[in-house]
Formats: structure tokens, sequence, C-alpha cells
């Protein structure tokens, strides 16, 4: 699902009304509609107070086209004009007339206006600002979202929170904190970023019908990944193969206290259809991990406790190394020796990524195409540190196509870095924040490298999978009990609902 700019969808508006030969007015209305459509399904005629804030842009007008129906349905609501400007849009006056029409005034709100009384269980719904906000909103604007924001009442955006751009972060940002947004046509990109996605409670995205050729004839930096895309991705496996068809894995990394990091990478591993796995430790992993895991074969370094050779004679169609490695000199050692000499793909995780940003001349020894799947902390020593989301995001595509690899961003959204696109994840619960998660994906995206898929499509669909398993495994066992190895049981319902579940489109989680 491509995620537009503001620009974007601004210029696919007038696309449509032109190629439609519609008014703006009426595309304003089949969007409202919209926006009624879904709030009437859900409400049913209930008997709540709505409360409906506008301001005075097309957002405000969305709002009055909202308030029209719901009054047409019987609708128990009080509507407000945010009088923040003079300059109204054409299409909210037409519409300002339309509600007068059926004998509904709104009460006009500005500086030092008294507020509403909002009770608990109430409904607001607020269309003040959308795309066009382009500067600060003036305090007492502020003051009335910080109001909004005490309320106990159920907040649905339309939209987008105002107070929120589309396209940078404000320091000081303000913003309407929505339990639903309510989105024309596709998500926005600010969703799915941590400082403004936590102004999301969920959202829905409304077809509004806007043109789809026009839509599809946009080149987007970033793409929302759903299930149908990921569907024609997947490989199916065929009768006549054998474990040879499906590659070898090899998994780099444990130390003395951290050898069950391999154990859990490796056995993602396994379980993510690497047709044989490998796994290469310090002599104390030995015997732990050749009882745990029998199906997987073990190399080991000839020191007891840590790596320090990292020489064998394997040759894997891939390597996943890192997890739970340490850092220390003889280990640093090892591993810059063993870039130099390696031209195998990686997959860099945790220690191996710590080891890179202690020495970033290393980085230039990295194969082309490589996955480095850090979290913000690691990141932050990888790419340095950044001002906001916006800036994170520029930092890590200018490193992406600096060393020609794929970096994933992990978090709420986990973000696939790849030169100058970007891929965001649908799947994945607070309950994955758990240790051991991340030596999970590095098992689960080395699975699917070894197996043959590209490079990036193995993370996206990776990182997917992964999430799918945490979702499958949360459903059962709640966030707090999650662990990495419920996960792992769970990749195999992961795979099997890329096939046979239709897939979820167009409503998601936020980041709350
Ligand atoms: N495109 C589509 O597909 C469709 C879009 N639709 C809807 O239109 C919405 C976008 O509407 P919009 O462009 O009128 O902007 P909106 O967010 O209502 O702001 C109003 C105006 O406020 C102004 N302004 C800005 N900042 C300010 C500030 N701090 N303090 C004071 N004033 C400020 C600024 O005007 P300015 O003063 O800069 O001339 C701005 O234009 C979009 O989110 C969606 O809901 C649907 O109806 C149909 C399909
Ligand atoms: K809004």
């Amino acid at each position: 699902m491509k995620i537009y700019t503001a620009q974007q969808i601004y210029d696919a508006d007038k696309f449509t009304i032109k190629k439609q030969q519609i008014t703006s007015a009426m595309l304003m209305e089949r969007a409202a509609t919209e926006l009624f459509n879904w709030i009437h399904e859900r409400l049913q005629g209930a008997p709540v107070l709505i409360h409906i804030f506008c301001g005075i842009g097309n957002n405000g007008g969305d709002g009055l086209v909202l308030a029209r129906h719901l009054q047409d349905h019987g609708y128990h609501l009080k509507v407000y004009i945010v009088d923040y400007s003079k300059n109204r849009s054409e299409d909210f006056l037409i519409n300002l007339e339309r509600l007068k029409e059926r004998k509904v005034w709104p009460t006009v709100i500005e500086k030092g206006s008294t507020l509403p009384e909002i009770g608990n269980e109430d409904i607001v719904v607020e269309a003040i600002f959308g795309l066009g906000l382009s500067r600060p909103p003036a305090d007492w604007v502020l003051q009335l979202f910080d109001y909004l924001n005490t309320s106990k009442a159920f907040k649905v955006s339309v939209d987008i929170p105002s107070g929120l751009y589309t396209d940078r972060v404000t320091p000081e940002q303000q913003a309407v904190e929505a339990d639903f947004v309510l989105t024309f046509q596709a998500p926005k990109l600010i969703f799915f970023l941590p400082g403004t996605g936590k102004y999301i409670g969920n959202w829905a995205a409304l077809d509004i019908g806007l043109d789809q050729e026009f839509l599809a004839g946009r080149e987007t930096t970033y793409d929302f990944v759903v299930q149908s895309e990921l569907r024609p991705l997947y490989r199916e496996r065929e009768k006549f193969t054998h474990k040879g068809t499906y590659g070898h894995s090899l998994i780099i990394g444990g130390s003395y206290g951290k050898i069950g990091a391999v154990h859990l990478s490796a056995r993602a591993c396994l379980h993510s259809g690497s047709g044989l796995v490998t796994a290469y430790v310090p002599s104390c992993g030995y015997i732990p991990l050749q009882t745990a895991i029998p199906e997987i074969m073990l190399l080991t370094d000839p020191a007891e406790q840590q790596i320090e050779k990292l020489e064998f004679e394997l040759e894997p169609s891939v390597i996943g190394m890192g997890i739970g490695m340490g850092t220390s000199e003889a280990t640093a050692e090892a591993f810059s020796a063993f870039l130099k000499r390696n031209k195998i793909p990686l997959v860099l995780d945790a220690d191996a990524l710590n080891l890179l940003s202690a020495d970033k001349e290393l980085l230039g020894d990295i194969p082309p195409g490589s996955v480095l799947t850090p979290h913000p902390g690691e990141l932050k020593r990888l790419i340095g540190s950044w001002e906001d989301d916006f800036d994170k995001l520029e930092k890590a595509h200018a490193f992406s196509k600096k060393y020609d690899c794929i970096l994933v961003i992990k978090g709420s959204h986990t973000f696939t870095i790849y030169g100058e696109k970007g891929y965001i994840n649908s799947t994945g619960n607070p309950g994955m924040a758990t240790g051991g998660s991340g030596d999970v994906l590095t098992g689960v995206i080395t699975a699917l490298i070894a197996q043959g898929y590209e490079p990036l499509q193995a993370t996206v669909l990776g990182v997917f999978l992964h999430g799918r398993a945490g979702d499958i495994a949360a459903s059962e066992w709640g966030y707090e009990a999650l662990s990495a190895t419920l996960i792992i049981e769970k990749m195999g319902q992961a795979f099997r609902s890329l096939v046979s579940e239709p897939g979820k489109t167009g409503e998601s989680k936020g980041g709350k």
C-alpha cells in the first residue's frame, strides 16, 4: 500500500475532479459520506452525544458534511466552528449553508470562548486541521487540543490528528491524541513514526474513489506492506526437492552466558525453512546446543567462552551473525579478520552491529546487499543521533546508500530501508518487546535468504512473518507472557496464514 505525500494526495484530488467531471464539493461529499458510513455502521443510531469540531478549511468541510448526515439519521450532535482564520474554503462555506438549511447552527469557538462540556461517554469528532496545517496553531487553538486531550470521551480525528504536520515534527509539537483516525484513501507516513504515531490509537483508510490509475502511477518513497503484496513473493515448496534445495544457514554468535541467543536464532532459522542450519559458537556452547536442537550442526571456536578465531571450512549460503557474541578485543579482532576474508551474504545483528559502530571502517568490508537489523540504540551508534523521525529516516537512507546495505529499523512499526525506498511493516505487537525477539528475527531473515529469496524480499517478508507469528502467539498468550520461544513456535502458522487467510488491509493498530 503506497504511502503518498500530502502533495500527491492534493494532486490526485485535482486529477480525479477533472477526470470524473465532478466538483470539489462532490468529492468532499463522497469523502465525508464514507466517514459517516464508517461511524454509522458502528453506532447503529445509538443515542450518544457527538461533538463535531470543525476548522474553516476542507478538513472542517468534511466535518460539516458528516454533521449533516448524522443529523439526517437522527443522531444527537453539537457542532462547533473553530474560528482560527477568516479564510474559509469554498467547500466549507457551501456545506455550512447546507447544514444551516437543516436548522443546525454551529457554535463558534474563538479566542476566549468558554469551551463546551464534554461527557465521558460522549464522542468527539475533530476536523480542525487536516493536510493543510502549515504553521503553528494559535495558543488558544493549542489550548483547545489540550482540553480535548484531557477529556475521557472517545476521540475520532478526520484524516489526521489536528496539530500534526505530514512532513515534519516540531519540537513543541502539540496535537489531538486521537483514539481513532479515519484517514482518506491511504495511511500517512506520520502514523508509523514513533514521535507522531503516539497520537494515533488506531486508524482506518477510507477509499474515497481517487483515481486509481493516477495513484498507481505515483512514485512513493514508502510502502506500508500488507499481506496481499507479500503473497506473490512467497514460494511454495515443490514436490521433487530436498534439503539442499533450501540452502544452508550458518548462525555465528554466542559467548559465556549468552548461548541462548544462538539457540533462539538457530531454532528460528530451522523453523523458517532453511534446509540445513549450522551454528558456530565458542566451545562452551557445544553441549547445550547439541542437546537442545538435535536438528542443527555445530562448529566450535577453539576458545571456551567467546569467539576468538572465526575460521571454518564450511561454505554456507548465508551467515546470520552477532547475536550474543560480545564485543571483547579478541572477538573484535576475529570479526574484523573474518569480514576481510568473507564473500558470503550476511545478516548482521546485535554485537556485530556494535563492533561495526566501534570501527566504522569495517563497514567497507561487508558484502553488498547485507542486512543490518539494529534496535534503536544500535541504530544510533551506527548512523549517529537524530533530531526527529524524519531526520532519522534521512540518515538511514544515506547510510544504506553509502554502504549498499539493507537497514532494518526495529520498532513498533519496523522500517526496512534500502537506498531511496522504505517498507513499513504492518504486523507485530508490544508483547514482542522481549529479550530474544530480535535473535529470532535474525534467524528468520537468514533462513529466507538461504532459500533463495533476494535479501530485500527476505527482509521485508521475514519482518512481516516474525510480526505475524508474534501476533498469533499474543492472541493465545497475551502481551506479558509472550517470549521469543513462543514466537518461534508460531512461525509455521505465520507462513500458513500467508496463503490461507485473506489479508487485512486498510486498518491497523497505531502507536499508543
Ligand atoms: N485532497 C483530498 O483528496 C481531499 C481532501 N479533503 C480534506 O481536505 C483537507 C485539507 O484541506 P485544506 O487544504 O483546506 O486544509 P485544512 O487542513 O483544512 O486547513 C485549513 C487551512 O488553514 C490554514 N492554516 C494552516 N495552518 C494554519 C494555522 N496554524 N493557523 C491558521 N490557519 C492555518 C491554511 O490556509 P492558509 O491560511 O495557509 O491559506 C489551510 O488551508 C484534508 O485533510 C481532507 O480532510 C476531502 O474533503 C476531500 C478529498
Ligand atoms: K483533523
